[in-house]
């Protein structure tokens, strides 16, 4: 028999153990023990229910073109329950100057396939515009010095499009995926396709329209669960064994004797074939040390915080919002808010009739001062933020405040090569993989087909 301990009970630990799980009903000897410090499972995926409003508190969606969190909710039955947002009335807005402007239609992140749409957009000045129509015609010059190494986020925009593109779209858009700094990601780990198309052909804009071009009907770019994706989480616990699941038990600290690996959990020590490392990169950091000290110097990365408020107006046909899902909001704006999402625009069936949900994010420094602020408090400025930006709002029926403290991990320049290193070293260890969204990839999708992989490798 063949014992695997699992750390955090997160969608990377709960794909790991269901999984695992898949393995022992296909007569594979394997019992696994999923260890979570909390008193709850799924991390930041949990939905809250109440009032007739669906309300997510992190997540509320996967990115469409991702196959594996889809597979993963057909095989547990939830097929039914898909549902892809609602990309007819897909905008995007960014604050500028207190005021939201729509990004163009057409837009792939910071990439026009629509340069008439482009053309008739308020956001951008005419400067701008033509730095989008030079950007085709640099082609060639773009091709041929394309550098070899990796680069920040912000430099490669730069080149393409120039200042104002890489302030009004290029940073806020960042920042509503990874939450973080431009001039800091690394631009072959967070925009990796982007990367290729710079190298095949020079101009990201005849790249993206040649694609466009072959592409028949795309497909909606979120989709997620009709009941909200706390249901993949429910749906994911049913079918792990309940004798696998420790909940409350923090691992204190693991260790290697022979070819097996200890796990201590100050009630007691246990011993394993294998683990599978799926806390956050801090927690896994701190445990790995003291066996890889080099490994753990590899894990070592800033994370960016987030505290999600999400309100449930009831009879609010009174609130009318831009058409679209959302805006976001440029770093280094005077403003503390991120971004926030029209949940009831963006998916079908959040609501009771006449009810609206908004979501307001923090991120950055903001979501570290407010962080200490009570739940009463945040959601107080959370209001008075939207309002400022949205006119007035009715009095929430619903609001439900999350903190998430250091929950994305910053993918800063040489990530992929630092990533290869510490993967050359974890497999030298043996019997340790490390899962979340600190290494491959951060959106649901990357984590669970990461977790799939893993439990299978380590089952056999
Ligand atoms: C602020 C923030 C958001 N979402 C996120 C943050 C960062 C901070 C944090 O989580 O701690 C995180 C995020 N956003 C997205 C992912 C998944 C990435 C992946 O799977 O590759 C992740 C991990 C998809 C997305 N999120 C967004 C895009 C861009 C969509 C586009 O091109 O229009 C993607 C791919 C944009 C976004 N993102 C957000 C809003 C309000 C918006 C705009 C309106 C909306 O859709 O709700 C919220």
């Amino acid at each position: 028999m063949k014992r695997i301990a699992i750390v955090g009970g997160g969608i990377a630990g709960l794909t790991a153990a269901y999984e695992l799980a898949k393995l022992v009903q296909a007569g594979n000897p394997v019992e696994a023990i999923l260890f979570e410090s909390t008193h709850h499972l799924g991390g930041i995926v949990e939905t809250v229910r109440e009032g007739g409003f669906i309300l997510e508190c992190g997540p509320d969606a996967w990115v469409t073109e991702k196959p594996w969190a889809r597979t993963l909710v057909e095989e547990l039955g939830l097929a039914e329950e898909i549902i892809p947002s609602n990309d007819a009335t897909r905008k995007t807005y960014v604050l500028i100057d207190g005021h939201l402007q729509a990004m163009p239609d057409g837009m792939r992140m910071m990439v026009p396939t629509d340069l008439a749409a482009l053309d008739t957009s308020n956001l951008f000045s005419p400067e701008a515009k033509q730095s989008f129509h030079n950007e085709i015609t640099r082609a060639g010059e773009l091709k041929s010095s394309a550098p070899q190494q990796d680069e920040s986020v912000a430099t490669f925009v730069h080149r393409h499009f120039g200042d104002e593109v890489l302030e009004k779209i290029g940073a806020p858009l960042l920042s509503g995926v990874f939450g973080g700094d431009v001039t800091k990601l690394s631009v072959r780990a967070v925009m990796a396709p982007f990367v290729a198309m710079e190298r095949e052909h020079g101009s990201l804009i005849a790249a993206a329209r040649a694609r466009a071009a072959t592409n028949s009907k795309p497909a909606a770019i979120f989709t997620t669960l009709r009941s909200g994706l706390g249901t993949l989480i429910d749906h994911l616990i049913a079918a792990i064994p309940t004798n696998w699941i420790r909940l409350g038990d923090t691992v204190q600290y693991l260790s290697r004797e022979d070819d097996c690996w200890l796990i201590g959990t100050g009630k007691e020590i246990e011993r394993f074939d294998a683990v599978m490392m799926a806390a956050p990169v801090d927690v896994a950091r701190a445990l790995i040390e003291p066996i890889a000290p080099q490994a753990a110097d590899l894990m070592s990365m800033e994370a960016s915080s987030a505290v999600v408020v999400g309100f449930g107006f009831a009879n609010a046909t009174s609130l009318s919002l831009p058409l679209g899902f959302g805006f976001l909001v440029p770093p280094g704006s005077n403003n503390l808010l991120l971004a926030a999402t029209f949940m009831d625009q963006k998916f079908a069936d959040r609501v009771p009739p006449g009810g609206r949900i908004l979501r307001a994010f923090f991120g950055g420094a903001a979501a570290n001062r407010l962080m200490r602020c009570g739940n009463d408090e945040i959601a107080a400025i959370a209001r008075l933020e939207l309002a400022r930006i949205l006119g007035p709002l009715p009095e929430p029926q619903v609001t439900v405040v999350r903190r998430w403290p250091n929950s994305l991990p910053q993918y800063a320049v040489g990530h992929l090569e630092r990533m290869a290193e510490l993967d050359e070293r974890v497999s030298s260890l043996k019997g340790l993989w490390l899962l979340g969204n600190g290494y491959r990839g951060v959106g649901l999708p990357d984590l669970i087909r990461d977790a799939r992989a893993a439990a299978q490798s380590a089952a056999t």
